[in-house]
């Protein structure tokens, strides 16, 4: 596998590894990608699970410096480009806002002090204290006002960063093919971008969104001016002293809780065992709740061991959780800092009482700024521990995006598939394929040649490879070795696109769409979902007219499924619940053989089947050939364990131990008096 991204350019030659194997952090980090994989790698080779947060080290500053450098600068010049009026304005607002709490302690300070000035002197009026009341509401109600077009502004802002990024995601989702979606690193990478996308809802592991860059910008502006309103209240080498004294032992605690415990999250940092069992527990809770698996739950009796695996898994989840707690509650973090602090805090303000300048409202201005000075300074370092963490999930989403899928060819090296009259021509030859983290190969040493408008029955027993050979002439997986023509053309240099475009398939496990048999059985051609007449052209070819015109809504009725998969979802309009409806597991997969039918009229189109029977062989032979002349048009494999299906194949390939043993007409398979002869007679 190895060997196949180096091939492929997917990954840097210096650092893919199995994931059992120790892990090296790269030899040179110079691009997102880089420094996001190695900031993943611990120091013992371990990798750190998705999700958990960096350590704040040294080496950690200096990635998120080249993640900075190589990606951020486009992403946000992307983000600004959105709404380049009102982003900057969100930053400009929130900078304003941020002076707010400083000017407003002020303001009451002036309040406190007149009403002082008035009592002491003499002169104090009611209709002058209404004024000055007065004065602040107004000044509150201005406040008020631009907050809330501060914060509308700032919503839609984020609602548009928001889609962005959920676009991106779903397109990277949507564009990278089954090998390299099943490739660990790529995975992790994806989960990390996802959780980098969900933070934008507020929902990515408590994460704040990458915007809040712009929060730490105006946390700076009020730590800035509530100390400047401090240092103008207080004066002389001395209060300067004590005060720096009090800020700085006020944010100890803080800072030790930052450097020195950074996985307070009890997700932040599993090995690779705890990670298997917070990934098993997670299932187990899956199977559990979920109705989809009951039937088979009760009728097997799995309970017991569900209960147990989850228990077992669990415990080590939570134990790994109390070791962290006990970890990052250390002895510095215990003590209470609170009443000393509070002591500390009075020194400048006994000190400031001394003074001739003195007034109430200094005092009380000086008591509820060095409040928001810590407030604020531990706001601004729980923020920077977020953007901290946020840059290297930024990192993933920004990289993600450059990943190239590995079914898709060099631009140099790609061509354009060029049909032929009777079908497609397939050579195979040493064919060998081994899956991800198998040390046997599925598949070795497959060779065998399939003329234009042909038919090819792979038979064979469970396990041996059928499906596998299917999917890399599909061109859904890769082969490891060996070479596959398709009309004399490696398959490797068509673009995976282009080459579904003219063939079809059912498979064995189709999927089953929470949606109308409409949407269902269209699908297998998305192009032609509106039209009503393809649909139902596909689905009497499927012999499927009778299971839909026995539905209460026919082709709009909504179908239900076991399963998982849904295409619906809370106020897209669907139909009722009234329209729903089961269908069987034969209605299912006559509606599954209609959507491979969607592309069936295409003239050049190979059809590809998997576990086809008798009947459905029929419909497959009769739109392979002409409708004028009876001819050949298209090249069909199937796979079936009916040899009585099998032998109406012009070839028939018999697989054993992930090679074909024998291959052949019927006629001269039975000749060779082989395995093939033996199970056809066996059968009859
Ligand atoms: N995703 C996978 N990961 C690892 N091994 C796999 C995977 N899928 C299949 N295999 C293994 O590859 C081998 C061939 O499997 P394949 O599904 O191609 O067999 P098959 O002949 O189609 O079987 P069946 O008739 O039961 O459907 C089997 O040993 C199987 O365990």
């Amino acid at each position: 596998m190895y060997q196949l991204f180096k091939r492929r350019g997917l990954f840097p030659d210096d650092y893919y590894r199995p994931y059992d194997e120790p892990q090296k952090a790269p030899a040179s980090v110079d691009s997102a990608y880089d420094a996001w994989l190695a900031s993943r790698v611990l120091p013992r080779g371990e990798l750190l699970v998705p999700g958990a947060h960096r350590r704040f080290s040294l080496f950690n500053v200096k990635l998120a410096f080249i993640i900075l450098r190589t990606s951020a600068f486009e992403f946000f010049s992307h983000i600004l480009s959105l709404h380049p009026v009102r982003t900057t304005l969100m930053m400009a607002l929130n900078i304003v806002r941020s002076i707010f709490p400083a000017f407003r302690g002020y303001s009451q300070a002036l309040i406190i002090d007149e009403l002082q000035a008035l009592i002491t002197s003499g002169n104090f009026t009611w209709s002058r204290l209404l004024h000055l009341v007065a004065t602040e509401l107004v000044r509150r109600l201005f406040e008020s006002l631009l907050d809330s077009f501060a914060a509308s502004n700032e919503t839609m802002v984020m609602d548009s960063a928001r889609f962005y990024v959920e676009y991106v995601q779903m397109e990277q989702r949507i564009r990278l093919d089954i090998p390299t979606l099943s490739d660990p690193v790529v995975r992790d990478l994806l989960q990390e971008s996802d959780l980098f996308a969900r933070s934008f809802s507020g929902s990515g592991f408590g994460l704040l969104s990458p915007l809040d860059f712009i929060h730490i910008i105006s946390l700076v502006t009020e730590l800035l001016s509530h100390t400047l309103l401090i240092l103008s209240l207080t004066g002389g080498a001395t209060h300067y002293g004590v005060l720096l004294l009090s800020i700085f032992s006020a944010t100890l605690p803080l800072f030790v809780t930052w450097f020195g415990c950074p996985q307070a999250h009890s997700e932040s940092l599993y090995t690779p065992r705890e990670a298997r069992a917070a990934d098993r527990q997670e299932k187990m809770r899956n199977l559990a709740y979920n109705d989809a698996h009951r039937p088979e739950i009760e009728l097997f009796g799995m309970g017991d061991w569900i209960l147990k695996t989850w228990a077992s898994a669990r415990k080590v989840v939570l134990d790994s959780e109390q070791t962290q707690q006990m970890r990052d509650s250390s002895l510095i973090s215990k003590l209470n800092f609170s009443d000393f602090l509070f002591a500390l805090q009075n020194i400048p303000l006994v000190l400031l009482l001394q003074t001739s300048s003195a007034s109430l409202g200094s005092l009380t201005l000086y008591r509820s700024s060095i409040q928001s000075v810590i407030l604020t300074s531990r706001n601004l370092l729980a923020t920077s521990r977020m953007v901290f963490q946020g840059i290297f999930f930024m990192s993933a989403f920004c990289a993600g995006k450059t990943i190239k899928p590995q079914l898709q060819p060099d631009e140099e090296d790609a061509v354009c598939y060029q049909t032929s009259p009777r079908g497609a021509t397939i050579t195979a030859r040493g064919l060998s394929y081994t899956y991800p983290g198998c040390s046997e190969p599925a598949l070795k040493d497959v060779s065998f040649t399939l003329q234009s408008g042909e038919t090819l029955a792979i038979v064979g027993y469970n396990g041996s490879g059928k499906s596998t050979l299917a999917k890399i002439l599909l061109r859904i997986m890769d082969h490891d070795l060996g070479d596959l023509f398709i009309n004399g053309v490696d398959i490797r240099r068509y673009d995976p696109s282009d080459y579904h475009q003219h063939l079809t398939a059912v498979f064995q496990g189709f999927s089953k769409f929470n949606t109308t048999v409409r949407e269902n059985v269209g699908v297998g051609r998305v192009e032609k979902l509106r039209s009503r007449t393809t649909i139902e052209t596909a689905i009497q070819l499927a012999e499927a007219d009778s299971v839909v015109n026995s539905l209460p809504y026919g082709l709009r009725t909504l179908l239900e499924t076991p399963g998982f998969e849904s295409m619906s979802y809370s106020g897209s309009g669907c139909a009722p619940s009234s329209r729903q409806h089961g269908l069987s597991g034969g209605e299912w997969q006559r509606l599954s053989i209609a959507r491979a039918f969607m592309r069936a009229n295409e003239p050049q189109t190979s059809s590809l089947d998997a576990h086809a029977q008798n009947q459905i062989f029929d419909t497959i032979d009769k739109i392979s050939r002409s409708p004028n002349t009876g001819e050949r048009i298209k090249s069909c494999v199937f796979i079936t364990h009916r040899l009585s299906t099998a032998r109406r194949a012009d070839k028939v390939a018999l697989m054993k131990n992930g090679t074909i043993s024998e291959f052949g007409t019927h006629d001269e398979l039975l000749q060779m008096n082989g395995a093939y002869a033996a199970l056809y007679r066996a059968s009859v």
